[in-house]
């Protein structure tokens, strides 16, 4: 589950009517934040706690008292020397026995262990010079962080770094994860994260669960496939994947093969007649057809036993691929690579042609094809990666997967998923036709478009684990299970 920083003060105000005082959470948070410091830095010489005017201040200065409790030298500097500017802080402040400094009178030194309080959910515009100049010298000095809540300079809710923010080693945070700490970079900032529970009751944490969540197997359980021993090859799903001219036929075999492993029934290539050799001379299982033109592909449509269809890898950009893709409009289609790009010119006929009924058309962009067909939601810096691939889908009515390694999947209902299992190693060529023809496979197995994109993603990154670091494409398709 994971919750919108926003949300964070809603709970907090909930918690306060339902007779848990904040100070109470608070004193939680520091305790978690004092355990987890001594857990993990047992040989710390000192511990530094930075500490902010707001409530991850007052966390700070909870675990503070709590350290110094605890017999270790521990050390306090302050943003501001202004009194906190809450009333819960303010009361974590007077509590804590040590004394606080100005920030700027903090030399690290080598055995120090930074407790990062500076901002958590409330962040609201860039770190200032200080802290920046603060981080690098941290970094430069390789002192472990410990963040508190969420490593100070990343949104919550984005991701992004405000100017600068901490690299933290570790971070606590409290009731949920929030977006920002599994979207890059903020994921990479945050370094391992623990949530701790600090007493807010579950139904309180339910009522602001996020529409966004992380992609994992129960999103699409429901949907898991239906196969009977006696099914027909046909109840298991019958796939189309698109090929390209002669010199281009791998990419379209990665996504069949793909498919095949995927648990579709039967996969056909459809090609071209200069790509028929090519690409006969390297299919057993897949089946082969010839699709010149529109004419011969209006007759192949005529099986309606098709469930779903793949074009874009290797396809070529161009007039034949809208005409096709269009001739495809009432049909399941995950729409990738090349298919994309060749709708950079009038991405409206694509929205245009898919724009009623069930979302049935998955589309597989990286940020550079996204930004060929929604230019203008590339653009806006400050949106989030999740509100980008939200605002595609509801123009397009598709299920979006915009890939990186951070994958966002969205539909147009406003259902989102980020995905968190894909190795590094899986950026590699052909790893997204791949990726397609699972998207494919799942769809004509009879998955809905939302269930197929997060189930295919997670399972593609799946593979790619057990693959391991030599990964090629080729590998990634024997390593498909599903
Ligand atoms: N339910 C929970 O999860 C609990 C979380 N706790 C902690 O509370 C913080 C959120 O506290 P809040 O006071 O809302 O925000 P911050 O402390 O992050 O910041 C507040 C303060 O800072 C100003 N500010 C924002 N950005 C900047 C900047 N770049 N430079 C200078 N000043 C800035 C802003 O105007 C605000 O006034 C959460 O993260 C947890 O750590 C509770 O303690 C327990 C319940
Ligand atoms: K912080």
């Amino acid at each position: 589950m994971l919750i919108e920083p926003e949300a964070v003060a809603k709970i907090d105000a909930d918690c306060i009517r339902s007779g848990i005082p904040g100070y109470a959470l608070m004193t939680a948070a520091g305790h978690a934040v004092a355990a987890a410091a001594l857990r993990h830095y047992p040989e710390a010489e000192r511990f530094v706690v930075l500490a902010g005017p707001g409530n991850n201040g007052g966390d700070g200065y909870v675990a503070a008292r709590l350290l110094a409790e605890s017999g270790a030298d521990i050390r306090v500097f302050r943003l501001s020397m202004k009194p906190p500017m809450t009333e819960d802080a303010s009361r974590a402040h007077a509590e804590c026995p040590v004394e606080g400094l100005p920030l700027s009178m903090y030399c690290p030194r080598l055995g120090d262990v930074v407790i990062d309080a500076l901002f958590g959910a409330g962040l609201a515009r860039d770190l200032s010079p200080e802290v920046s100049d603060l981080i690098s010298e941290l970094e430069r000095n390789r002192i472990p962080v410990l963040s508190v809540d969420i490593p100070s300079g990343i949104c919550g809710r984005s991701g992004h770094i405000r100017g600068a923010a901490f690299r933290a080693e570790r971070t606590v945070t409290f009731v949920a994860l929030k977006p920002g700490q599994v979207l890059l970079p903020g994921r990479e900032h945050c370094g391992e994260v623990e949530i701790a529970e600090i007493g807010v009751p579950r139904r309180l944490i339910e009522q602001y669960r996020s529409p966004t969540r992380i992609n994992s197997p129960d999103i699409w359980l429901d949907y898991a496939s239906a196969k009977t021993p006696s099914g027909h090859k046909y109840s298991h799903g019958s796939l189309g994947v698109f090929s390209g001219g002669a010199t281009q036929t791998g990419a379209c075999r990665l996504a069949a093969e793909a498919g095949l492993r995927a648990g579709a029934g039967l996969v056909t290539i459809a090609g071209p007649s200069e790509a028929l050799a090519a690409n006969a001379a390297h299919l057993t299982a897949v089946m082969l057809r010839q699709v010149d033109g529109r004419a011969e592909l209006d007759e192949w449509l005529q099986d309606r036993r098709l469930g779903a269809f793949v074009l874009g890898p290797g396809f070529g950009v161009g007039e034949k691929a809208r005409d096709f893709v269009l001739a495809l409009r009432d049909r399941n289609l995950v729409l990738d690579a090349d298919g994309i790009t060749s709708f950079r010119d009038d991405p409206e006929r694509l929205f245009e042609a898919f724009s009623t009924g069930a979302p049935h058309l998955i589309l597989t962009p990286h940020d550079g094809e996204f930004g060929r067909l929604f230019p203008d939601v590339a653009a806006s810096k400050e949106i989030s990666k999740v509100e980008r691939a939200q605002a595609a889908a509801r123009r397009a009515n598709a299920i979006i997967i915009l890939k990186g390694a951070d994958t966002v999947i969205a539909g147009p209902d406003g259902r989102c998923a980020i995905n968190s299992n894909a190795p590094p190693w899986l950026a590699t060529a052909g790893s997204g036709d791949v990726l397609a023809g699972i998207c494919g496979s799942l769809m004509a197995q009879g998955f809905a478009a939302f269930e197929t994109a997060c189930a295919a993603v997670w399972y593609h990154g799946e593979a790619g684990n057990r693959a391991g670091k030599g990964l090629t494409a080729e590998s990634l398709v024997s390593h498909i299970d599903i």
